[in-house]
C-alpha cells in the first residue's frame, strides 16, 4: 500500500477548508500505487483523491503536473482534475508534504488487458501527444538516458544479490544504449509511465488516463516504447504481437510513426525497459523492510531488455512489413 505519509482527521479537515468540497464524511488510505500518498476521500459533495507528493516528485514540478492535466482536459482527454484552493492555489500542505485534491474519474484499472485495450489505450496515448503539443511548459526527462547512470550507480554494488551476472549484464547495456541513444526524433509532452495501473475502463471503454507526475518533454515514440513494454508482454515474459499490432494500429489510426521513429523503436524500447528496471531495482534493494507499498519485481524488465536485445526488425513489434521498412 502506498500511503508514505499519514495524516490526522484534524489535520485533514483544516486542510479541506481552503476547498469547496464540502464536509468530509469518510476517508482511506489508497492501497496502489507506488510513489505518492493517495487517500480517497468522500465528502458532502461527492468523491475525491487527495496526492501528498513523496521523495520522486519535485515540488517545483507540480506545476508542470497540474497544469498539463488542465490543459489535456481542456483538449477533451479524460483525465482528472486538481481542484482549486479559495486561494487560487492548485497546491496546499499536509502533514509536511505538497498535497492537491484531484476529480475522482470513474473506472478501474484493467488486471488482464486484451488487444481492444491496447489499441483503446494507443489512440488515447496519440491523442495525448497531439493535445500536448501546444502545452506552453517544459519539463526535461530526468529519468532518460543521461539519468540512468546516476541511478544504476547507487545500485551496482548489490544487483547481483537479486541475479548472478546482473552486474555485468546491466553495466554493458548501459554503455551500449548511451552509445546508441537517438538524437533528433520528434519530441512532445509524454505520459512515461503509461502503465495499465494508470489507465481506466468503464467496461471496454477507456474512461480516463492518470498519474501525470513522471510526464514531461522527451521523444513520442519513447512513450510508445514504454506502452509497448508495459502493456504487451504476458505474464510468462512473451511478448504477444497481436496486442503489439493493435497498441501500434491504436496509435497510428490517432498520429502517424516516421520512418526515423520506426527504425528506432528496438532501441527504445530497450532503453524503456533499462528505465523501469533500473527504478524497481533500486526500489527492490533499498525500500525498508515494513515499508506500506509493494515493490515491483525488477526481473519482468530484464527479461523484457533481453527480448528487445534480440530484435531485427520493428516488424516483429507488430508494425507491417511496409511500415517497418518504410
Ligand atoms: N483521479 C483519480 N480517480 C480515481 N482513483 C484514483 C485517481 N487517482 C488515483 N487513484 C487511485 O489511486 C491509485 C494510485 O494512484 P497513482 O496516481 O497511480 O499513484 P502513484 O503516483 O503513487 O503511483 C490508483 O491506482 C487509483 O486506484
Ligand atoms: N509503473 C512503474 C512504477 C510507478 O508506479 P505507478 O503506480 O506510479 O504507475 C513500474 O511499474 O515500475
Amino acid at each position: 500500500m502506498a500511503v508514505y505519509t499519514d495524516i490526522t482527521e484534524d489535520d485533514l479537515i483544516r486542510f479541506l477548508a481552503a476547498y469547496d468540497v464540502g464536509a468530509l464524511t469518510s476517508y482511506k488510505g489508497i492501497a496502489e500505487g507506488v510513489e505518492n500518498s493517495n487517500f480517497l476521500l468522500h465528502t458532502t459533495k461527492g468523491s475525491y483523491i487527495l496526492t501528498l507528493y513523496e521523495r520522486r516528485v519535485n515540488a517545483d514540478d507540480l506545476p508542470f503536473f497540474l497544469g498539463l492535466m488542465h490543459h489535456l482536459a481542456e483538449r477533451g482527454l479524460s483525465c482528472p482534475l486538481p481542484l482549486p484552493r479559495a486561494d487560487g492555489e492548485l497546491l496546499g500542505e499536509l502533514s509536511g508534504r505538497p498535497a492537491a485534491v484531484i476529480s475522482f474519474l470513474e473506472g478501474m484499472w484493467l488486471r488482464k488487458p486484451e488487444a481492444q485495450h491496447c489499441r483503446e489505450v494507443g489512440r488515447a496515448l496519440a491523442a495525448m501527444h497531439v493535445a500536448g503539443q501546444d502545452f506552453p511548459l517544459k519539463r526535461a526527462n530526468a529519468l532518460s538516458v543521461a539519468g540512468w547512470r546516476p541511478l544504476w550507480q547507487n545500485s551496482e554494488a548489490r544487483a547481483d544479490e537479486v541475479q548472478a551476472g546482473l552486474k555485468d549484464e546491466i553495466a554493458a547495456e548501459l554503455s551500449y544504449l548511451e552509445a546508441r541513444w537517438p538524437k533528433n526524433l520528434p519530441e512532445g509532452v509524454i505520459h512515461a509511465d503509461l502503465f495499465p495501473d494508470n489507465v481506466f475502463f468503464l467496461g471496454d471503454r477507456l474512461s480516463g488516463l492518470i498519474d501525470f507526475y513522471f510526464a514531461c518533454n522527451d521523444f513520442l515514440a519513447y512513450d510508445v516504447a514504454v506502452c509497448l513494454n508495459s502493456w504487451c508482454f504476458e505474464k510468462n515474459g512473451s511478448y504477444n504481437i497481436t496486442k503489439g499490432m493493435a497498441l501500434l494500429s491504436g496509435y497510428q489510426s490517432v498520429r502517424r510513426l516516421t520512418a526515423e521513429e520506426v527504425a528506432a523503436l528496438p532501441l527504445l524500447a530497450r532503453g524503456a525497459a533499462l528505465r523501469f528496471f533500473l527504478t524497481r531495482l533500486y526500489d527492490w534493494l533499498m525500500t525498508p523492510p515494513g515499508a506500506l507499498v509493494v515493490k515491483k519485481d525488477p526481473l519482468e524488465y530484464l527479461t523484457k531488455i533481453r527480448f528487445h536485445r534480440a530484435i531485427l526488425s520493428s516488424a516483429e513489434y507488430g508494425l507491417t512489413r511496409q511500415e517497418a521498412s518504410a
